[in-house]
């Protein structure tokens, strides 16, 4: 009896053990490095179905929680994966219940773009280096605690936009009006004009901010502005005034776009 109760103590701080040792981190490090660094890059294409990414994501979201559950330098990794699994998966599930139509294999965001999958790859490298180098730095919870308000609050507007946009929000920005397509100016939408943005931009954020992973909070925070600022907004707002014209333009008067320092479109 005072043997197995001692062989239980024993089992928890081993694994734990294997997972701050030397040999666990490298074990850790090669699976998130190559085993999802391969799947996010390599399988592209028609074998690459729902089912797959749905389970993939779900067994990230598991690793994720496992993770989180150990006390180690990786914990705060565990959150990340979590929040970035949960992520994925419910972009796909919210689409298809407001827009079923539009409804596709890139509804999951996962091949969002090279330089998306480029900056997580960079994340996890970053996070990997720096706790080999500065264990310390990884050890702040209370950044990590706040990263990880910052990547559920985005997480919560992003996807209250979504509801509130209904069919008339889709992750491609629409060049031709549908029919059905109405100018949303309710709910969130009367707070923020671009509210989906403005989470994704924060949520982005706050997944570097519970690695404090110093180099990627800057890197992240920057290129996501840029996009908004270069590649996004100008182009959707275009695109809207085209197809609601002073309706679109009354509303831009009246609401920011909720972006830090992005006016939006100008010319007018
Ligand atoms: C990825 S969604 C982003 C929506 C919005 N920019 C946001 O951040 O919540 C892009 C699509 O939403 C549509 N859209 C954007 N703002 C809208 C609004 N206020 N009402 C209706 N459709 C809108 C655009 O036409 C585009 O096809």
């Amino acid at each position: 009896m005072s043997m197995d109760a001692e062989v239980k103590e024993e089992r928890p701080s081993r694994g734990a053990d294997y997972l701050t040792g030397i040999r666990g981190k490298i074990a850790i490090a090669v699976y998130l490095v190559v085993i999802n660094g391969f799947l996010l890059i390599v399988y592209k294409g028609p074998i690459y179905k729902v089912a797959v990414r749905a389970c993939f994501l779900g067994f990230t979201f598991g690793c994720g929680l496992l993770v989180s559950l150990t006390e180690t330098t990786w914990t705060h990794f565990g959150w990340y994966m979590c929040s970035l699994s949960f992520f994925h998966y419910s972009e796909y599930l919210v689409t298809a219940m407001i827009n079923p139509h539009s409804l596709s294999l890139d509804s999951f965001l996962l091949n969002h773009s090279l330089e998306y999958n480029v900056a997580a790859l960079s994340s996890w490298v970053e996070f990997t280096v720096e706790i080999l180098l500065l264990p310390d730095l990884k050890q702040w919870r209370w950044l990590s605690l706040m990263g990880l308000l910052m990547v559920m609050c985005g997480e919560c507007l992003r996807k209250w936009a979504m509801l509130t946009a209904g069919s008339n929000f889709n992750h491609i920005v629409q060049n031709e009006k549908a029919q059905s397509h109405v100018l949303v100016t309710t709910g969130v939408y009367s707070y923020f004009r671009h509210p989906s943005y403005v989470g994704w931009f924060y949520w982005s954020i706050g997944t570097q901010v519970v690695l404090c992973n110093p180099v990627c909070v800057l890197g992240y925070t920057l290129a996501s502005w840029r996009f908004f600022f270069r590649e996004r907004i100008e182009e959707e707002e275009l695109s809207l005034i085209l197809f609601f014209g002073e309706e679109y333009m009354q509303y831009k008067r009246k609401v920011a776009t909720g972006l830090p320092f992005i006016e939006g479109i100008s010319f007018i």
